[in-house]
């Protein structure tokens, strides 16, 4: 388990290079200054930022393969992303891939397009607006933390999905009974992997190639 300040940094800091634990140092400054401007994240989460927040999304690329990011039109799609959890976490570590960002507050917004513009994200776009005005395009990976209810969850990410979209959702406590919860074909798609941040929480992930 990733239980401190410290163990976060060496988890985060054995998986990534040193330029992006640069960009991530960056991002943590402007994440905490931002914070006393609007409410980002819990005041009480500040002191423990890298294990709270950094490496508790870092730890999602454990369960996506390098192929998937390698492919040349790969795009990594969060949605719900506020303050940059997870979806500016790896656009800081992987500078050469399309991230898109889908976020609806503005102030929150602006932030994120100050964050990509400080950090010379340049493959990095904010879409700014509620995920259903969105025109559907094909996502290698949807991520999202703390984003909505699984079911409409999938309902409404369901035009970005494709055959081959790695699904990672981080889902706190209720990961396991959320996946219960669902019909038999939905609970056959998907699985709950253990969070290394926090032992009573999982992360629903799909499990293999779907329909
Ligand atoms: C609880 S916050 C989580 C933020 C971030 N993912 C995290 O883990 O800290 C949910 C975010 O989703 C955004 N959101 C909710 N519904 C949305 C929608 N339909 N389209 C776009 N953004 C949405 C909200 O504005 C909010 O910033």
């Amino acid at each position: 388990m990733v239980e401190t300040e410290e163990q976060a940094k060496d988890y985060v800091a054995g998986l990534v290079g040193v330029a992006s634990m640069d960009r991530l140092a960056q991002y943590v400054d402007l994440l905490i200054a931002e914070n006393e401007r609007q409410n980002l994240i819990s005041k009480a989460s500040e002191g423990q930022i890298w294990q709270r927040h950094i490496a508790d999304s870092v730890q999602l690329l454990e369960h996506v393969s390098r192929e998937t990011l390698d492919q040349e039109h790969a795009i990594w799609l969060d949605l719900g992303t506020g303050a940059g959890l997870p979806g500016l976490v790896i656009a800081a570590i992987f500078p050469d891939l399309f991230v898109r960002l889908v976020e609806s507050r503005a102030r929150r917004v602006e932030f994120l397009r100050e964050c990509v513009a400080r950090l010379d994200l340049e493959r990095c776009e904010v879409l700014g607006e509620r995920l259903e005005r969105i025109e559907p395009f094909p996502a290698s990976v949807i991520s999202a933390r703390a984003f909505a209810p699984l079911d409409k969850l999938l309902r409404l990410s369901a035009p970005f999905s494709t055959r081959s979209t790695t699904y990672l959702l981080p889902k706190g406590r209720s990961a396991a009974h959320e996946l219960k919860s669902q019909k038999a074909p939905i609970r056959k798609m998907f699985h709950v992997e253990q969070s290394l941040t926090d032992s009573d929480a999982g992360i629903i992930v799909s499990s293999r190639t779907h329909e």
